[in-house]
């Protein structure tokens, strides 16, 4: 259902032009014209998590693994999120495992229920546990990791200027949490094992 409080394009483009004209430039320019019709729908790729329910990518699952009950990894899963303090970019990279409980999923969800939550304005700790949050909630398995590492443009571009710089963040429930050796065959598979 379409939310009544929600602005039209319109609007949103008129707040692009005030935008323009706020950071010093003349929105009427020829270069500028287009602009705010351009930046409408870059927001509508962008946060296009919104309209997305994750939990439905789960919902389809498979149990002919003839009772293969391993580690299932997915990693180096590449996202583009926006922070919801300054609604600059967070590039980076999720790791995503389970232990399944007699049914799996089609490997190609875990990306996609990354892509939901990120497409949305985010900070990264809420994103990890949002995914594996789903994925325990909908799924049921014995355990899930989900590990991202990412930059985050507010602080490379801007304010405290630190290139390079990288945050890491985890959220592990079940097996993950309770035992140390799925915890660490996990870490092993992703590549980040603490070096001895
Ligand atoms: N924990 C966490 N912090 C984030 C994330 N994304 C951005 N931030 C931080 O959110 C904080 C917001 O702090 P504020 O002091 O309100 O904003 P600010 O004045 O723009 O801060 P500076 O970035 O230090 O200039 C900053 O320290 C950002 O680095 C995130 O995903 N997780
Ligand atoms: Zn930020």
């Amino acid at each position: 259902m379409a939310d009544p409080d929600k602005p039209t394009r319109e609007q949103a483009e008129a707040a692009v032009r005030t935008l323009l004209s706020w950071a010093g430039d003349d929105p009427t320019r020829e270069g500028l014209l287009d602009t705010p019709k351009r930046v409408a729908k870059a927001y509508a790729d962008w946060f296009s998590g919104y309209a997305m329910d994750p939990d439905e990518y789960l919902a389809r699952t498979f149990e002919e693994v003839a009772g293969y009950d391993e580690l299932i990894v997915l990693r180096d899963i590449r996202f583009e999120s926006h922070c919801e303090h300054h609604m600059a970019p967070i590039i980076g990279r999720a790791h995503v495992g389970y232990l399944p409980d007699g049914k799996v999923v089609g490997i190609s969800k875990l990306a996609r229920v990354v892509d939901a939550y990120a497409r949305r304005l985010q900070v990264q700790e809420k994103m990890t546990a949002q995914i594996a949050d789903c994925i325990q909630r909908v799924l049921n398995p014995r355990g899930v990791g989900v590990v991202i590492e990412a930059t985050h443009g507010c602080m490379t571009t801007r304010g405290v200027h630190k290139r390079g710089v990288s945050m890491i963040t985890s959220k592990m429930l079940g097996g993950f949490r309770d035992d140390a050796r799925t915890r660490s065959e996990f870490l092993q598979f992703i590549g980040s094992e603490p070096r001895r």
